[in-house]
């Protein structure tokens, strides 16, 4: 479970939130400017809050009293909607690229996500060669083959079309499948957010609130996980005062 309780002095407001995300997908849904990225980049460590605590489990990223963890040393996957790749690398250079130690196509590890988003034929190719959905099969690879404990997806899908991104949207299905973590998936898009999410974060000005009308559509393609019992009966921030808060430091 990664917990969030942060707050951000932004140009115009301040960014305020206090969240649970467990394994799975959560929606970050909000207008534009409302702080979704600034949420994203907080988590990862490329900003630090002006207050407040990150963690997973108990593992600090940043919190009162200890030295913010780097971003290298968070193990989290970053996948922005650009689908940045080196161009001068190939596929499987990018893929690579960022593993400490030496791997293979083949390795038990690696090869099922190559399997899942039909990268195999690819790899030898340079990223200029391939479509935007290829692209952003890559990042999407790239960013969870260094095995990540959460994952954090910044409009992934924008400016595809509704083909590719319906085949994305399996695919990022079957990939948190095979790795049940904290996904955080930043969009506009209500169809988006309804198809995929397990819960949502509503942003607005940078305040955050769960909307208690929102469920899961019936046509969503999320299936409970081998993890759902993990998950609360609620990730809502207020925990009932006679249990420990989700956000205290010191509660498992
Ligand atoms: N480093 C910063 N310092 C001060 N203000 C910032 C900083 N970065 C972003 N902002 C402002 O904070 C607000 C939130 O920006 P952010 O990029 O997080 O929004 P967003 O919801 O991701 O928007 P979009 O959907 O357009 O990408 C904006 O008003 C932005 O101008």
């Amino acid at each position: 479970m990664l917990y969030v309780d942060v707050e951000k002095r932004l140009a115009e407001f301040s960014l305020v939130v206090r969240h649970a995300f467990p394994p799975g997908i959560t929606a970050v849904f909000g207008p534009s400017g409302s702080g979704k990225s600034t949420l994203l980049n907080l988590i990862a460590g490329l900003l630090l809050p002006d207050r407040g605590t990150i963690r997973l489990g108990e593992r600090v990223f940043v919190g009162e009293g200890t030295k913010p963890l780097p971003p290298e040393m968070r193990r989290v996957g970053y996948v922005l909607q650009a689908g940045f790749l080196f161009p001068h690398m190939t596929v499987w250079q990018n893929i690579a690229y960022g593993i400490r130690r030496r791997i293979r196509p083949d390795d038990p590890e690696i090869r099922p996500l190559l399997e899942v988003t039909r990268l195999p034929p690819l790899l030898g190719r340079k990223p200029h060669t391939l479509s935007g959905g290829e692209r952003q099969r890559v990042a999407l690879v790239r960013a969870l083959a260094t095995q990540p404990d959460v994952l954090l997806l910044d409009e992934p899908f924008a400016n595809l079309d509704q083909t590719l991104k319906e085949d994305l949207y399996a695919t990022l299905l079957e990939l948190v499948a095979m790795r049940p973590i904290p996904v955080l998936l930043v969009t506009h898009d209500p169809e988006e957010r309804d198809r995929l999410a397990e819960d949502v974060l509503f942003l607005e000005r940078g305040r955050a609130s769960q909307n208690p009308r929102w469920k899961p559509r019936r046509d969503s393609l999320w299936k409970p996980h081998a993890s759902a019992d993990a998950r609360p009966a609620s990730s809502a921030p207020e925990a009932p005062s006679s249990s420990p808060s989700p956000f205290s430091l010191s509660s498992p």
